[in-house]
């Protein structure tokens, strides 16, 4: 379940970027980057980079973390942010993902499910990134 819920918010980080202000100048690469400078990190962007993804980057394919994150982003820890990074990521992190799993496994153990036909995909942004027409599914019986 973890592999979906990693996908999931790979393809669609709820927050589409994070920021941090420069305390003191700092070298990042070739760049020297001078005090007070505020910086936007667009994990957006960063989830979908083909670069660091493949070409597939755009896939729903929840494989690529079959063997964890490390893995799936060949040790480039900053390929995958949904929480942030660093001594200020989120503090709700294990509690959201927890959540998540509990939820799903109530609804698994009592109704498989499938999309119902009437699901559009359209994500968009309205502070965190959300399913436009919501997502409409069809409840199975076990
Ligand atoms: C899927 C659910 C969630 C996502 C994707 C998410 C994502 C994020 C991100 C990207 C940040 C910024 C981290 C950074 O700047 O490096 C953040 C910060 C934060 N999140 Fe979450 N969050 C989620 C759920 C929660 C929950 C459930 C709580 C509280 C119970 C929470 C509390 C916080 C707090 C307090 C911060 C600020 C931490 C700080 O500045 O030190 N988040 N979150």
């Amino acid at each position: 379940m973890s592999m979906i819920i990693n996908e999931s918010l790979r393809l669609y980080p709820p927050l589409v970027s994070i920021a941090r202000k420069v305390g003191r100048v700092v070298r990042l690469g070739n760049l020297i980057v001078p005090a007070n400078v505020e910086l936007f990190i667009p994990s957006l962007a960063i989830h979908h980079e083909p670069q660091l993804w493949g070409q597939d980057a755009h896939l729903f394919k929840p494989e690529r973390f079959s063997e964890g994150i490390a893995k799936a982003t060949e040790n480039n820890i900053a390929a995958f942010l949904p929480f942030g990074l660093g001594p200020r990521n989120c503090v709700g992190m294990d509690y959201a993902t927890t959540e998540a799993k509990i939820a799903l496994s109530m609804i698994l153990q009592r109704y498989p499910f499938t999309l119902s036909p009437g699901y559009v995909h359209s994500p968009v942004q309205y502070i965190t990134v959300r399913p436009h027409h919501g997502v409409q599914v069809i409840l199975h019986s076990l």
